[in-house]
This record gives C-alpha cells, sequence and structure tokens, in this order.
C-alpha cells in the first residue's frame, strides 16, 4: 500500500463535532488525475462527493463503473491524494481529517482506526497464507500463536483447505487469495473497515461466509464503508447507497 507524501490544503480546517456514533464524514471532496505522460491532461474524478457512515453500518458506493467508487475509497485510507475537501475520522481524541494527516499519522491511524480490504492480494514472498492472515494482530501485540489461532478459525470459515494454510499463497487460485485477503482485513477489530469488492472472485458458498463476517462486525459496532458489484451482496449488507454518480464532474 503506498501512501500519499504530496502536501494537502494550505489550511487545515477545524475539526468539527462529529454526531455520536459517527466514524466518518466526508465533505466536498473533490478529485483529479493529472496525467503526466499525456502532457499533464487532468482527468477530474469527483466533485462535492459527501456522505457519513455511522458505528455498526455499512454504507454501499454505487454508481456505474468508471464513477470514482475506488478513488474514493483509497482516499479515506490515505492512498489517493485530495485536492479538496475533508476526510474527517472518528479518533480517540476526536476527529482527524484524513486528506490532510501527515503520513505517520496516517500509518497510525490505520493499525488503529481504519482497516482495508484491497480487491487483490499483496502477496508477500515466502510468508504464509497463516502468517498473512495473523499479522495485523501481531502488529497490534497480540502473541503470535494467538494471533494464529485466530487466523486459523477465520481461513477454516473462510473453507480455505488446510493444506493450504502453511504455503506463500502466491500461487493461490483468484479466489483463495481473495479469501486470505478477507481474512487479513477482517482478524484486526479497527472501528471503521473499507471493503473494494470483498466478495468479487468468490462462489455462492463463500460470498455467503463474507456477508455473516460483515453482519458480525455491524453487530459489534464496527462501521463499514464498501464496493459490491454483487447486487445480492449488496443488498444483504448495506444499510444506504451513495451513488457516486451524483458526484462525477463530467457524463460516465
Ligand atoms: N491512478 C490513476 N491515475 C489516473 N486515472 C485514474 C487513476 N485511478 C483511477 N483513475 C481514473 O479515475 C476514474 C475513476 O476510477 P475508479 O477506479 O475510482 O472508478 P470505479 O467507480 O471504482 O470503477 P469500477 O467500478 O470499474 O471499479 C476512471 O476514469 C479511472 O480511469
Amino acid at each position: 500500500m503506498t501512501l500519499h507524501t504530496a502536501p494537502q490544503q494550505a489550511a487545515t480546517p477545524l475539526p468539527p463535532a462529529l454526531p455520536a456514533g459517527t466514524l466518518l464524514r466526508v465533505e466536498h471532496l473533490a478529485k483529479a488525475f493529472t496525467l503526466h505522460l499525456r502532457g499533464g491532461t487532468r482527468l477530474p474524478v469527483v466533485d462535492g462527493a459527501g456522505f457519513s457512515v455511522r458505528a455498526g453500518t455499512c454504507v454501499a458506493l454505487g454508481g456505474p463503473s468508471g464513477a470514482g467508487k475506488s478513488s474514493i475509497l483509497k482516499m479515506v485510507y490515505g492512498n489517493y491524494r485530495t485536492d479538496t475537501g475533508a476526510i474527517w475520522l472518528a479518533d480517540e481524541d476526536g476527529p482527524v481529517d484524513v486528506a490532510h494527516a501527515a503520513p505517520r499519522r496516517m500509518l497510525d491511524l490505520r493499525r488503529r482506526r481504519i482497516g482495508y480490504v484491497s480487491q487483490f492480494l499483496r502477496v508477500i514472498p515466502r510468508v504464509s497464507a497463516l502468517d498473512v492472515v495473523a499479522e495485523p494482530l501481531m502488529a497490534e501485540g497480540v502473541a503470535p500463536d494467538q494471533a494464529r489461532l485466530k487466523a486459523r478459525d477465520l481461513l477454516a470459515r473462510l473453507n480455505l483447505p488446510e493444506r493450504l494454510w502453511s504455503l506463500p499463497p502466491a500461487t493461490f487460485s483468484g479466489g483463495e487469495q481473495q479469501r486470505v485477503n478477507v481474512a487479513r482485513g477482517f482478524i484486526s477489530s479497527q472501528p471503521l473497515l473499507l471493503l473494494d469488492e470483498p466478495t468479487a472472485s468468490l462462489d455462492a458458498v463463500n460470498r455467503q461466509v463474507v456477508i455473516d463476517l460483515i453482519t458480525e462486525k455491524k453487530a459489534r459496532g464496527t462501521g463499514l464503508l464498501g464496493i459490491f458489484h454483487d447486487a445480492d451482496t449488496r443488498d444483504a449488507v448495506a444499510d444506504e447507497v451513495v451513488d457516486v454518480s451524483a458526484f462525477a464532474t463530467r457524463p460516465n
């Protein structure tokens, strides 16, 4: 995962008082990509994006392909720089604007406050599937044996054959890698979890497992912000769908 390092807007807006239970509030968000290999052409993606995520709910980002759903998710996780606007993330001492957070702060927020299940697993050479899943818990200070126990539980629930657990996932199928990725994302307990198409390569049985995992997170008070191309999954988990094409800066 990359972290943007460029400075953002000149002035950091004052933190708002987020309503009780609000974990994330996106305000007036705008982003355009600059295509340096195309003579600096600017490609506007979203303008004026705004929505909130409350504890115990799942908000789905909807809209057609290319509308900017993944770009919004990446801005919330601090992977993409924002041009204007604010992304208020609830922290223990009050809201932090992710759009202005320094890289070190962002890494700390990722450890404690915000998790992310990316679309594809980033394979780490020579690390077993079990340790890929257990690693975020170990990074939080959980003892390796305990972290691996929880990882085993999740991999078993996601029907990953036990013979694969000790192998690095580089050679796994797309669906097997996605299940390792989902397990890695769901193992920790940050209050906000971002999901980028977590069921895209999964069969119906494992899609249902992911739906159950999301439902359990919601019941424990986690807020989720996700992209679900599969309408059945979206209908099963989403409390609200935010149509990103409403924030488009050009026809999609
Ligand atoms: N790093 C990048 N550099 C340049 N353009 C980009 C970059 N990332 C995304 N885009 C462009 O921004 C637009 C929005 O892309 P994005 O992936 O956010 O859409 P999406 O709604 O998630 O699409 P899909 O449903 O197909 O995944 C697209 O036109 C895409 O080409």
